[in-house]
């Protein structure tokens, strides 16, 4: 599956081609028909307001709810998705709840993390920990913490740590940033963006369409379960339609102006 994709000038590799995915929720279409492509090495972002499907299109992709279409992933053609094989093959989902274990230390959540990586026979999570720690240091301070008394921004680094105790291809963030002090949107952005220096393939959700936007290579507009607009970031940064709902001062969807 190599391809110029996304307009780059380089050949990527595809990580991650969804084709015509749709989910309904009854006799609601939560999303349909979506099309998305996300290269090796690339942060790919789905921005839109609230409601728009795109905690749906994560879940589906992950294999969490029931979808129709096609999912395929690091080469193999999956059609619908099956979580535990999803998972097995190197793709991982920060939930926009984070789902922690609170009543367990941080270091333990992060064991919790490379379970899958260890059940197919991989011993190496004790170093893959000392990189999360590296990447996130105040994870290492707060080791013996119980993840239920972490601070918001914490508990953001810790869940995104845990997935990368699974050394996952491809990272999929919903709303990393959501509900987050401007400092620490910084710092998880930041983090995103070394992420992709690493290698890791990213496809972020996000309805800070600023910041998204800035880090992104490639990006979509998802509006009422329909892929709107698609289009280099930089080059949605300054579409006119983008800047009117997503960007200005006084655009349609403030919640968007949160840094
Ligand atoms: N389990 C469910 N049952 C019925 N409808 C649902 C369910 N989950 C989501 N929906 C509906 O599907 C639509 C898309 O929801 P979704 O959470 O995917 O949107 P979103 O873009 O992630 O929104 P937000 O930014 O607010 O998290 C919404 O109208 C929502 O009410």
């Amino acid at each position: 599956m190599n391809a110029n994709i996304h307009g780059s000038n380089l050949i990527l590799k595809t990580v991650l081609e969804v084709r015509d995915l749709t989910v309904s929720y009854g006799k609601v279409e939560a999303l349909s028909n979506a099309n998305i492509k996300v290269g090796e090495g690339q942060i790919v972002t789905v921005i839109g307001p609230n409601g728009a499907g795109k905690t749906t299109m994560l879940s589906a992709i992950m294999g969490l709810l029931e979808s129709r279409g096609k999912v395929d992933f690091d080469g193999t053609i999956e059609g619908v998705p099956v979580v535990e094989r999803m998972v097995a093959r190197g793709m991982n989902l920060v939930p926009e709840k984070r789902e922690l274990f609170g009543e367990m230390t941080v270091e333990d959540n992060l064991v919790l993390g490379a379970f899958q990586r260890h059940r197919s026979g991989h011993r190496d999570h004790a170093q893959t920990m000392e990189e999360v720690y590296q990447l996130f240091p105040r994870l290492k301070e707060r080791r013996s913490q119980l993840a239920g008394t972490l601070s918001g921004g914490e508990r953001q680094m810790l869940a995104v740590g845990r997935a990368l105790m699974a050394k996952p291809k491809l990272l999929m963030l919903d709303e990393p940033s959501l509900g987050l002090a401007p400092l620490i949107v910084r710092e998880i952005f930041r983090i995103i963006s070394e992420l992709r220096r690493r290698g890791v393939s990213i496809l972020l959700v996000e309805q800070n369409a600023r910041a998204a936007l800035q880090v992104a290579d490639y990006a979509y507009v998802l509006e009422t379960g329909e892929i709107a607009m698609e289009g280099p970031a930089r080059q949605l940064a300054d579409d006119p339609r983008v800047i009117e709902a997503y960007l200005g001062l006084g655009g349609k969807h403030q919640e968007m102006l949160s840094t």
